[in-house]
């Protein structure tokens, strides 16, 4: 069985001084990703840098900073990133396909499905699939915000045996070498503690975005779906296949014992929640430690509009996201039963199908 990998570029990895795109850089990562495929390796490639590669064509002379004209950088600039790959890979007897993709596309199932499945035919045909973030209509709660998020429901979707982020920096350290230079970088992470979000930081060069931080949520996500991560760095000829082959230069990522179920990943990642709940201690010990089902008593606050079925997120009183569940009433209900004991709610609703609000069984902690 061939291994399957999916490999992500940040922006800082593929920009030349002045800031544009590179495109000895782009040459170098496609013989790298060449080298791979011909080692028997299956490999996805989620890149950035159609900004870089687009802000001097478009008439810019720096790097924009306002959305728009981001968006529009992005636009001239995929087309061109695309090319220069195409070119790259066709040295090597390989065809280049472009996916651009939205947080919305994860949220559906249908979407997400459809991508899996144009991915699949993509690699069955020996071709590359590139996939970026669709800029044009990416915005505010559309958005990933960076690829490293993108790349990790990549993986998590094509069950990927490896995911590799790659940037300019060799690793996770213990701060951020630029500002600490006696930082130690980790080899490896057994687990994403709270300890190790908290020496994240975040990008460290004007052209990158998410900085560190993003990748420790991509690693979280990617793991906790059973793909293991490398983050490092790859600039000399043989460096990606020592970071699959585990002698990388950067910082790697164990699975989880238990990986989640995709229904599960789906809930906890993809989906986009409609309403929010915040609830009090007693609910969240239940909900995060106890693994029990949320009751209407311990509900303090309803927002939002939706429905039975809906995915809403659950807070604690001071804000802290605890995880997302799918919800049992709509919100209009949930209003009226919100504090409740059970007997209360059964006398004041007309007809009550289910008592949980939230049950175990469609609860993911994100805590
Ligand atoms: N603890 C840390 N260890 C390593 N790098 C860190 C850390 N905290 C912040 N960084 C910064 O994260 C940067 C990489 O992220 P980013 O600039 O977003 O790159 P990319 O464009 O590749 O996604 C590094 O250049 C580094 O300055
Ligand atoms: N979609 C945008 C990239 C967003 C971005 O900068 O991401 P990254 O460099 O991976 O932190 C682009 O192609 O320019």
């Amino acid at each position: 069985m061939s291994t399957r990998v999916v490999v992500k570029i940040g922006s800082s990895s593929l920009t030349s001084v002045e800031g544009g795109l590179s495109r000895d850089a782009v040459a170098f990562y496609a013989n790298e990703i060449a080298a791979l495929k011909r080692a028997g390796c299956e490999v996805l490639l989620v890149t950035s840098g159609a900004v870089a590669a687009g802000f001097r064509a478009i008439g810019y002379s720096f790097r924009p900073k306002l959305l728009h004209e981001k968006q529009a950088a992005a636009a001239v600039g995929q087309a061109l990133l695309m090319q220069s790959y195409q070119e790259a890979f066709a040295s090597h007897g390989i065809t280049a396909a472009q996916i651009l993709l939205t947080r919305t596309d994860f949220g559906n199932r249908k979407r997400m499905n459809n991508a899996g499945m144009t991915i699949e035919e993509l690699l069955k045909q020996g071709s590359i699939p590139i996939i970026n973030e669709n800029d044009t209509v990416s915005i505010d709660e559309l958005k990933f915000g960076d690829n490293d998020t993108l790349s990790a429901l990549v993986a998590n979707l094509v069950k990927a045996r490896q995911l590799l982020i790659l940037t300019d920096m060799d690793g996770l350290y213990t701060g951020d070498p630029r500002k600490h230079p006696n930082a130690v970088r980790f080899e490896h992470v057994e687990e994403i503690t709270e300890e190790i979000y908290s020496i994240a930081g975040g990008a460290g060069s004007s052209v990158g975005t998410g900085g560190m931080r993003s990748k420790i949520d991509a690693a979280k996500i990617a793991t906790r779906g059973g793909v293991p991560v490398f983050v490092g760095k790859v600039d000399s000829t043989g460096d990606l296949q020592n970071a699959v082959s585990g002698h990388g230069r950067g910082t790697y990522f164990d699975t989880r014992l238990h990986s989640l179920s995709m229904k599960k990943q789906w809930l906890g990642f993809m989906s986009t929640p409609l309403g929010f709940l915040k609830v009090d201690p007693g609910a969240e010990k239940a909900l995060v430690n106890g693994g029990h089902s949320l009751l209407p008593v311990g509900i303090k606050v309803v927002e939002g509009h939706f429905q039975t079925g809906d995915v809403v997120e659950v807070l604690s009183l001071e804000g802290t996201v605890l995880g997302r569940g799918i919800v049992n009433y709509d919100d209009e209900q949930l209003r009226r039963i919100q504090g409740m004991s059970s007997s209360e709610v059964i006398q004041t609703l007309d007809m009550v199908h289910r008592l949980e609000v939230i049950h175990r069984d469609e609860w993911i902690t994100l805590k």
